[in-house]
């Protein structure tokens, strides 16, 4: 199977950032779309409470004045302004909370009606799990990748919104406070931090894509054993199907097992960032300190400068040190954005192909050589000189046939298992291409038409009234059936 795991396809590299800004094209549809209101909205409560939380930091530095100075009554304003802060805080930030669940249901709701959208048109879902073997678990990518992604994207995006802000904001207070040497050092801090984090990230995403395939086929082993829990009965077959489980689950946790010692070196840069950031705060403030800027100011004064000064400062490291704390987020984001990405990439190959292949619209189907249906008639099918193969191999299955197929007349088709009989009505029905020759089909598809019984009988879904006229999602306004094709033997 050609590998998704692909290293060159999984990395946080141009392709990504293309995949990913396709994904912000679903998820902000238009400018004024709700998914962008609520971003707006989302900025706007994320803007407040970045306003509150300056004043609560400098509020430290006000105690300092006032106990120094012992004023019972400056005390006892700024305590109760204190906690009407902390209050709008609260309030503020649960706000925050509750836009990003909603952004989050939005998010996933636009890109998993895309992702159905492209899933069941025409063919794609049958070519998809059936011929196609370059995409793994595709039910899995679109069931949980989509959830996850919108998950963490939503989890992140208050973050990373406000960042610019409060980093221009930090950036200027922190240049009042301590000049270019402060603000420098913090930045060239965080350009290091930066690159090695990059580079811890790197091995991540690949390993967090093939933990996911892993994910989707232990799932999809548990969904086999429920689906066909009567005939693994029948054949008593517990103990193969729990060994089989087993031996997925122990694939699964192996990978899982080498994803989390790949992240251990990310989760050490990342702390090792966040503890010697708040080491650089203070020497950032040491600095115009000990150069006797301050020289002149009373204990304190220097203590409520200090005090603010440190806020700033330490507040511009933990705008910087939250985006590399983000590392983790976004290499399962890239993970995902991958999975998803690819997913899209081959449904439009599919479907381009498909569209290429089938008559325009409204002329229904038709085999390669793209005749048209001619609406009611006696001859379903006209195969002339057809041969066709399976796909993967180079043997046909069957060559030059010739034949006429007609209401009226019955066909029986025999032969071995093996030699092509239910190809033959897949050739027919268009889910196989064929290799040579040509089929006409000269009625349409449906109730009116001509009708496929799969050998397998599905029942879906639904009512027993919605089973009995399936694959009709309402009964057909005249009922007029003008063939049936049944494949059965
Ligand atoms: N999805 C598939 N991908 C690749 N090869 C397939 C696929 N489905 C069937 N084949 C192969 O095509 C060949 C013909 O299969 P087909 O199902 O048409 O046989 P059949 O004559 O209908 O057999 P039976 O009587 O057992 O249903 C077989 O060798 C089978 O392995």
């Amino acid at each position: 199977m050609p590998q998704v795991t692909n290293a060159k396809r999984s990395k946080l590299d141009l392709r990504f950032l293309r995949r990913f800004c396709h994904i912000l094209k679903i998820l902000f549809p238009r400018l004024c779309s709700r998914s962008a209101l609520m971003f707006l909205t989302l900025l706007g409560i994320t803007l407040l409470v970045q306003l509150v939380i300056y004043q609560v930091g400098l509020i430290p530095s006000q105690f300092y004045q006032v106990l120094a100075d012992k004023n019972h009554d400056r005390f006892k304003r700024l305590v109760t302004f204190a906690v009407l802060l902390i209050l709008i805080n609260a309030m503020l930030k649960s706000l925050d909370q509750y836009v990003c669940g909603l952004l989050y249901v939005n998010w996933r709701k636009s890109l998993t009606e895309e992702l159905h959208r492209a899933y069941f048109h025409g063919r794609v879902y049958y070519t998809l799990n059936v011929l196609r073997q370059d995409i793994d678990n595709p039910d899995q990518r679109i069931g949980q990748d989509v959830e996850r992604l919108c998950k963490e994207m939503s989890s992140i995006a208050s973050k990373l919104v406000i960042s610019p802000f409060t980093v221009a904001y930090y950036t200027y207070q922190c240049f009042s406070s301590t000049g270019w040497i402060g603000v420098g050092s913090i930045f060239a801090y965080f350009l290091i931090g930066t690159v090695i984090n990059k580079m811890l990230i790197g091995p991540i995403v690949p390993t967090l894509m093939e933990q996911e395939k892993l994910e989707g086929d232990f799932r999809f082993k548990h969904m086999q054993v429920r689906v066909n829990a009567e005939s693994a009965a029948f054949y008593r077959a517990g103990m193969v199907e729990h060994m089989r489980t087993d031996q997925r689950l122990q694939t699964l946790l192996k990978k899982q097992r080498s994803l989390i010692n790949k992240e251990l070196w990310l989760y050490i840069g990342v702390n090792t960032f966040d503890y010697l950031g708040s080491i650089l705060s203070y020497i950032v403030i040491a600095i115009p300190i000990f150069a006797g800027v301050y020289n002149e100011l009373t204990p304190g004064e220097l203590s409520a400068l200090i005090s603010k000064n440190a806020f700033v400062c330490i507040y511009l490291i933990n705008c910087f040190t939250q985006l590399i704390d983000l590392s983790t987020t976004v290499s399962d984001i890239a993970g995902y954005t991958h999975r998803i990405g690819e997913l899209r990439e081959v449904m439009d190959d599919i479907s381009r192909k498909e569209n290429d292949s089938d008559p325009p619209p409204g002329d229904e189907p038709q085999g390669n050589n793209q005749e048209v249906c001619s609406g009611l008639s006696d001859t379903a099918f006209v195969l002339d000189r057809l041969s066709f193969r399976s796909p993967y191999s180079e043997e046909l299955l069957v060559k030059d046939l010739s034949l006429r197929i007609s209401q009226g007349v019955h066909l029986l088709v025999v032969g071995n298992t093996g030699t092509g009989k239910t190809s033959l009505l897949r050739v027919l029905s268009r889910l196989w291409e064929s290799s040579n020759g040509s089929v006409k089909m000269s009625t349409c598809f449906g109730p009116r038409g001509i009708l496929f019984l799969p050998q397998k009988a599905y029942l879906t879904d639904g009512t027993l009234r919605e089973q009995v006229i399936y694959p009709l999602k309402d009964i057909y306004p005249v009922l007029g059936m003008n063939s049936f094709l049944t494949n059965r033997r």
